[in-house]
Parts: structure tokens; sequence; C-alpha cells
């Protein structure tokens, strides 16, 4: 079995710095590339983003619905990104948001998360929103293959608010439950494997702003990366990271899509533009 995620995590923020690039083909910037929105497009616009970023950041994040808008081409397509990653020695976080009943989230934890499958990178975005308890399929694949989830916590947009500040009748807001619930299988494995960081994080936006602190999320009793989309496109950046995330910052791995994006299709562009980021979100989480 591979080293534990939230290890190779760590060991790759370390050697490459603590930025994530979305791979986010929407058809706007299909056509700003010059590309057809079509599979042959969504292929070469993959291919360039991986041979320009592919073993120089820690991580890449494909949108899997930018490729499963294009059918089971598409789908094909974020296959080869899967086996880019493996190739390059990048890491693959498939953002798919996946969350069901427990039979059907087993089926899911196949797709994403067992040896052998074609779409199993890294690591798989899930949602808790059907129970915590409802992901364990996905949590027991990740733990015996050395993979990784994010569960959605605080997310970036604004809508998110609305559930995720939720409080019971004891006060806890859904989103403290959420990181209470990652914290304790973080807290399990690493105590037996002396690892920083476990392998379940949370994603938790980089455009929040004071909202961890409002909803009475201690993020760094987490123990796990915290994934951090809106840098970029969604108005965050360094003074965001910097306060949003405050002494859990050394386990965030910022992630930018358009961001970057923009800067294709040239790839010594699109490489500058990811070690920009990067070195923007470094020194803000210093
Ligand atoms: O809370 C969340 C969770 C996921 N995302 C995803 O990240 C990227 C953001 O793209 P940008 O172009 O950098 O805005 C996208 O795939 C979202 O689905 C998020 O934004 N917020």
């Amino acid at each position: 079995m591979a080293a534990a995620f939230g290890a190779r995590l760590a060991e790759a923020m370390d050697a490459h710095g603590p930025l994530c690039v979305g791979i986010d083909p929407h058809p706007g910037l299909l056509a700003a590339w010059g590309l057809p929105d079509d599979a042959s497009g969504l292929a070469a616009f993959a291919r360039t983003v991986m041979e320009a970023v592919g073993g120089r950041v820690a991580a890449v994040k494909p949108q899997s619905a930018l490729f499963e808008r294009h059918g089971s081409a598409g789908v094909a397509v974020l296959e080869e990104v899967v086996a880019a990653g493996r190739a390059t020695g990048t890491l693959v976080i498939v953002d798919a948001k996946r969350g069901d009943i427990g039979s059907t989230m087993a089926a899911y934890a196949d797709a994403y998360l067992r040896d052998g499958s074609p779409l199993a990178g890294d690591a798989l975005t899930v949602s808790p929103f059907l129970g915590f308890g409802s992901l364990e399929p996905a949590v027991e694949a990740a733990r015996a293959t050395g993979r990784g989830l994010f569960v959605l916590a605080l997310t970036s947009n604004p809508e998110g608010a609305s559930v995720q500040h939720a409080r019971d009748a004891s006060g806890v807001s859904v989103a403290a439950a959420i990181a209470g619930q990652a914290r304790l299988l973080n807290e399990r494995e690493t105590a037996a494997s002396g690892a920083e960081l476990g392998s379940v994080g949370l994603v938790v936006g980089a455009t929040i702003g004071s909202a961890a602190h409002d909803a009475g999320v201690d993020l760094a009793a987490v123990r796990g990366p915290l994934l951090a989309p809106g840098v970029g496109a969604q108005g965050a950046g360094a003074a965001e990271l910097a306060a949003v995330f405050g002494p859990a910052r050394r386990a965030v791995l910022a992630s930018s899509s358009r961001g970057v994006l923009a800067a294709g299709p040239d790839r010594e562009a699109l490489r500058r533009a990811a070690e920009r980021a990067c070195a923007e979100a470094a020194a803000a989480l210093r």
C-alpha cells in the first residue's frame, strides 16, 4: 500500500509549495485557448495543463463536472489526467463532490478510491450532507489504499452558509460537527503513524472571511489538510488566506483554477502563473 495521503501531501507541499492547480476546462476557457468545446478540445486542454505544471506543483484538481459534460469521452480524458498525475508524481485530487447513502457510496468508493480504478487519483472531494456516517465506505477505501478525502465543510460560495452555519439544539454548527468527525479520524491515524497530518481533509474556502471562527470551527485541531478553493477568480488572495486560516495555515493547500488557466495556452506562461500563485500562497501561509 502507498504511504498515507496526508503524509504524501505534506511531502509534496514541502517540495513544491502549497498550491493546487485546478483543471477546469470551462467552455469559455476552451474558446479562449482556440480549442473546440468537445472531447478533443478537452483532451488538448488537459494535456497542456499537465505538461505545464506536472511535476512542478504539489497537486492538481480536475473538476469532474467539466469532464462529464463531454460524456464518456470526457470521462476518458479525466482518466488521462489521473494517469498523467501518476506519471509526473503530481498528486491528483478528483473534485467530484460525491455523497450518497452508504450502499451507493460504496460504489463511488470503488470508482474513485480503489487501486486499479482508472478514475482513482490520490484524493476525492466528498459531500457529508447525507450525514458524515454515510461516507464510511469512502473513509474505509481511502484508509485501505493510502488515499485521501476532502470533506466539504465551509465552502467558498456565499450560499453554503445557510446550511453550514446552522446550529443544532446544543449550539454546535454543521461545519463544526463535520470538522469534529474529521478530527476523530485524523487523531486515530496520526496516533498510529506519528504523521503531522491525517488523510481526512476539509474543503474550506479562502473566501469565507471570519466564518470558521463564527461557526465555532477549530481548523488547526482537525490535523488534516485544508483544501482552500476561491483563490484567484473568486477574489481571494494572500491577505484572505492569512486571515481565514491563521494558526492552521501550515495545513493549507491553496487552490486556483481560472486564475492560473487564464494564462494559457502557452505552457511557459501557465507555468509562470502557477509559480506566481504558489509564491503568493507560500508567503501568506508561512
Ligand atoms: O467550496 C468550494 C469547493 C470547490 N470549489 C471548486 O474549486 C474550483 C474553483 O475554481 P476557480 O476557477 O479557482 O474559481 C471549481 O472547480 C469549484 O467547483 C470551489 O470553488 N469552492
